[in-house]
């Protein structure tokens, strides 16, 4: 079914619906990752946003229940170059086409995503819009400029979990009703290390990965505050990754430099921004960011160069940070922008790429250890 995407700037791009009749709008990013767009497509980060795949051929393995990075598709709309209908993986139980479908989602293909991708990189990340009703590309034109735009946009409460809940053998299980939050929440105590992971939009493999390293994991509503959290009497705080601009998430950023010091602090990626914002830093939005499973990332402690998978728009500005209280640790080795911060201190570091790297390579996954060691029970 024939479609159009007009960006902001006016560019047009024809293209196919492979998933029926639909119209979607956003901000449109790309990504470089070979594979892993199950993945993709339900990391709550996405939100808000249409994404393309630089890489060609997208549908060729399916879906499966397992390769979840949430309980939905986050996308707005995702864009491929050319759509693969038949499927062919042990592990897959349903074609792409039928789960974008299922979910409501816009999938186009036929569409120059080279093209696209450069486009993007000369001009930024741009608003705009895809549909198979509207083909009229002055019409597109001005209602992709009636989008909002991502910088201000608090997205990470409308994806955050309302309700608290534990993430227990690789999966989310909710409390009883009867469930106190306080330190009798948790069931290892004395056995195992506790964290309260806020959840701006958390990955599940964020999770896994936690569980994995040892720690017994409540994840907790956006929202909820330091006396909230001190009432479970954690032996950490995690800080998820999540949608949307940091500098409008003053909650989270409030809650986080109320913890200082009295928590051990770990944060990713969304995380990372908001501790740099509570420790007095500012963040800015990227030209067209970073998205993908290979980005290289120089960490200055070791002098190791770590190929990391990334996803995000907003980055903190360096020069913003005090030196004498807070150490950029890891640097982006394409553009040189912060990768990871710690506090000179107190025990609390973030990095801004996926350690738990869903897709992508484990070169990071020794930060959760890193997390565990700040631990009083080891
Ligand atoms: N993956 C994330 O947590 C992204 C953080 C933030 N929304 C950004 O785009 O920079």
């Amino acid at each position: 079914m024939e479609a159009r995407l007009t960006l902001e700037d006016g560019r047009t791009f024809p293209c196919r619906s492979f998933t029926g009749p639909g119209e979607a709008s956003g901000e449109v990013v790309f990504n470089t990752s070979m594979t892993g767009y199950q993945e993709v497509l339900t990391d709550p980060s996405y939100s808000g946003q249409m994404v393309t795949m630089t890489y060609p051929l997208v549908g060729n393995y399916g879906v499966n229940p397992d390769d979840v990075e949430s309980a939905r598709i986050q996308v707005a709309a995702f864009l491929v170059k050319e759509y693969q209908p038949f499927p062919s993986n042990f592990r897959s139980t349903q074609s792409l086409a039928d789960y974008l479908k299922g979910q409501g989602i816009l999938g186009v293909e036929g569409l120059d995503t080279r093209a696209l991708t450069r486009h993007i990189r000369n001009g930024g990340a741009m608003r705009a819009i895809i549909s198979t009703q509207d083909l009229d590309p002055e019409s597109l034109k001005r209602r992709a400029n009636q989008i909002p735009s991502m910088e201000g946009m608090d997205l990470a409460k409308d994806v955050s979990t309302r309700r608290a809940y534990r993430w227990a053998d690789g999966r989310p299980e909710a409390l009883n009703d009867d469930a106190r939050l306080d330190a009798s929440v948790w069931r290892h105590r004395g056995a195992r290390p506790s964290v309260v992971a806020i959840d701006f939009g958390l990955k599940y493999n964020i999770g896994r990965c936690l569980e994995r390293a040892g720690f017994e994991v409540l994840v907790v509503p956006a929202t909820t505050d330091a006396a909230s959290i001190m009432a479970m009497a954690p032996d950490g705080l995690f800080l998820s990754n999540g949608p949307g601009d940091p500098e409008p998430v003053t909650y989270g950023i409030e809650t986080t430099r109320e913890l200082l010091g009295r928590l051990p602090i770990f944060g990713i990626c969304l995380g990372n921004q908001i501790l740099g914002l509570a420790l007095g830093g500012r963040t800015y939005k990227l030209k067209f960011g970073h998205r993908g499973a290979n980005q290289p990332v120089k960490n200055l402690d070791t002098g190791r160069v770590e190929i990391t998978s990334q996803n995000h728009g907003f980055a903190v500005d360096m020069e913003s940070l005090g030196n004498d209280i807070v150490a950029v640790t890891h640097i982006n080795l394409n553009d040189n922008t912060v990768e990871g911060i710690r506090h000179r201190r107190l025990p609390a570091f973030a990095v801004q790429y996926h350690p738990e790297a869903s897709p992508g390579p484990h070169d990071a996954a020794y930060l959760f250890d890193q997390f565990r060691a700040m631990m009083k029970i080891a």
